[in-house]
């Protein structure tokens, strides 16, 4: 069986050459060609996976993307030529969680105890939107959910129009894009919805560029209105406007979900897929590929208060203002975008992280995050 890999896929041969030949492809290069004698594709979000591609596809039989959103694969298509496909639904949903917390740990820097007074209004309260819940609620921080398609299928969680999470201090999205149909998240923040904005909200758009009408983003900024904007991703990536960079308190180059752990544990849940499907032994773990934890030095810790320690451990395991002065000052073109995302300094997760706490105790929450800890 062959099977071809998009090469920004950590741990790949690891896994893939378990379950057959198995090759790298570079999403820049990739042609209709290469996939003649291929049985299964797997590849990233940086792949388009069109009825171009696939036209000399005659042997395929699987598709798989190691990511949460699968936007970038014509479904219809695949299902017209009747070959099935995979997700890595939920592998990075941690990554974006503390991404997120990251963001609101810079933006309350100067006042992190007004923090805890804010409401936080999640849109789309599936992987990603329910581990920042928790998240949130661990640390007393108030939250409100809004997903009409996980109402209607049934779920018993309490759920707020997107009206209501308008009102909200900070509104934080985490959609699939959908471009049609009832339930279409395009443009679901439209320039009605960004001018009624209220100087003092926030907001985080960490899913798919295409859910904010990034032009009429600008045309506002332009026009004088203050806004504050977290992205992290942005309409037509790699070839986004890059006017738009500069307006934006946080902007990065697609990055939320690039932890380690949420990119190697993408490329083992399609090891996982395959090995079912092709009724092959599963004999390698996820753990057993991970480097050892990074231990971080936070004596400083001592006396501070709860959040003060929360906020001190997430920006010293992750500080999203490196990243995004690093994507205003360097990236300005289409081949930047490409070039910084696939050499990104991948980053650890929190349960990945041993804190050295000194002799004193620390606050439970930090272990509610994942973190470890070790005394001095
Ligand atoms: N920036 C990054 O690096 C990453 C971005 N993503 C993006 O975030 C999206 C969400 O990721 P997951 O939580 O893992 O996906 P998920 O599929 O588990 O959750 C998405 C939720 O959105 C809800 N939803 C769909 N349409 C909606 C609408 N119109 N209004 C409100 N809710 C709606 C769904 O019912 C579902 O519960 C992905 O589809 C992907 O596009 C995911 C991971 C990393
Ligand atoms: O999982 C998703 O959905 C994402 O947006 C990924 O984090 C995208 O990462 P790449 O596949 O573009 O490296």
């Amino acid at each position: 069986m062959k099977i071809l890999y998009e090469d920004s896929m950590p741990y790949a041969e690891h896994f893939f050459s378990k379950v057959g030949e198995c090759q790298a492809y570079s999403s820049q290069t990739l042609t209709p060609e290469a996939l003649q004698d291929v049985d299964v594709l797997l590849v990233r979000s940086t792949t388009k996976v069109t009825e171009k591609l696939l036209s000399k596809a005659h042997k395929l039989k699987y598709v798989a993307t190691a990511t949460a959103g699968s936007d970038h694969l014509d479904k219809p298509m695949l299902a017209r030529k009747s070959i099935p496909w995979g997700s890595a639904a939920g592998c990075n949903a941690i990554a974006v969680a503390e991404y997120v917390l990251s963001c609101l740990m810079t933006e309350y820097a100067s006042d992190l105890p007004s923090l805890l007074t804010k409401t936080v209004g999640i849109v789309g309260a599936g992987h990603v939107g329910s581990q920042l819940d928790k998240r949130l609620k661990l640390l007393g921080i108030n939250t409100k959910l809004c997903d009409p398609p996980l109402h209607a299928s049934g779920d018993h969680r309490e759920f707020v129009s997107i009206d209501e999470i308008c009102e909200c201090d900070i509104i934080s999205l985490h959609v699939p894009f959908v471009a049609t149909g009832e339930y279409s998240t395009k443009h679901m923040f439209d320039s009605k919805r960004l001018t009624q904005l209220k100087e003092s909200q926030l907001l985080i758009n960490a899913c798919r560029g295409e859910v904010i009408d990034n032009q009429a983003a600008k045309t506002l900024f332009e026009s004088g209105k203050a806004m504050r904007l977290n992205m992290d991703v942005w309409e037509n990536e790699p070839t986004i406007d890059f006017e738009l960079v500069p307006h934006c308190r946080i902007g990065t180059a697609h990055i939320a979900g690039h932890s380690l752990e949420g990119k190697a544990r993408g490329t083992y849940f399609l090891y996982q897929q395959l090995c079912e499907r092709f009724q092959l032994p599963q004999k390698l773990s996820f753990e057993s590929c991970l480097p050892n934890a990074d231990v971080i030095e936070m004596s400083q810790l001592e006396g501070k208060s709860e959040i003060e320690q929360v906020s001190a451990a997430i920006l010293a395991t992750y500080n999203v203002m490196d990243d995004s002065q690093g994507f205003k000052k360097q990236v300005k073109s289409a081949a930047d975008f490409v070039y910084s995302r696939k050499h990104y300094a991948i980053r650890r997760e929190f349960a990945s992280v041993t804190l050295k706490t000194g002799n004193f105790p620390v606050s439970e929450a930090l272990y509610g995050l994942g973190f470890n800890t070790i005394h001095k």
